[in-house]
């Protein structure tokens, strides 16, 4: 299993090169944001809660979290060479999780692929998109928290992964081309 953790600031372009990956190396796709907001259009008790955190720009709980990941995995997950997390893990604890329901099952993150892209960049890139997608989180004040909750809870993901030793820096800020083609040679060596 190629499993691939995608890592980034909200805007860093996780979810554009996920895409790709996806269609090259035929890999499936765990989007949190993408699951809670499918719960939420479905009104369920997850949607419902979800949806309070994620208008206010914070994070759902990591318990909650956690509790639906084997599921997503076990559901995502097959099928494929491997999966792609966008959006997960987001916190420490998640990122431990993350590693315990993969051992349980014989599998692994083959690498952590962090898109470094500046503030102001990720500033210009979110505020554009929400008035394109109609997110909820994507306006002005949602998005300076949602940076800083990157900051203070994500951020320290990076020295948890080098640790590991699965760290890989990519400089997101140029063509989605140039982009993609530094993913891949990192992917490629795996
Ligand atoms: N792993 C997670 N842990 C906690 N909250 C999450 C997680 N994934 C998504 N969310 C919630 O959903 C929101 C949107 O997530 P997402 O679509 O991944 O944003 P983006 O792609 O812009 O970084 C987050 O701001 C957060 O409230
Ligand atoms: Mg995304």
């Amino acid at each position: 299993m190629k499993n691939i953790v995608i890592f980034g600031a909200p805007g860093s372009g996780k979810g554009t090169q996920s895409d790709l990956l996806i269609e090259k190396y035929g890999l499936g796709h765990i989007s949190t944001g993408d699951v809670l907001r499918n719960e939420i259009k479905n009104g369920t008790e997850l949607g419902k809660t979800a949806q309070s955190y994620i208008e206010k720009g914070a994070l759902i709980p990591d318990e909650l979290m956690i509790s639906i990941l084997a599921n997503v995995y076990d559901l995502f997950g097959k099928d494929h060479a491997g999966v792609i997390f966008d959006g997960f893990p987001r916190t420490i604890p998640q990122a431990e999780a993350l590693k315990k329901m993969l051992d349980e099952r014989g599998h692994k993150v083959a690498a952590m692929i962090e898109l470094d892209v500046p503030e102001e960049e990720l500033m210009t890139r979110l505020i554009k998109r929400g008035k394109e997608s109609g997110r909820a989180d994507d306006n002005e004040e949602t998005i300076k928290k949602r940076l800083v909750v990157y900051h203070s809870q994500t951020m320290p993901l990076v020295e948890w992964y080098k640790k590991e030793g699965l760290h890989h820096h990519i400089d997101g800020l140029g063509t989605l081309d140039r982009i993609f083609g530094d993913i891949q040679k990192v992917i490629d060596n795996l």
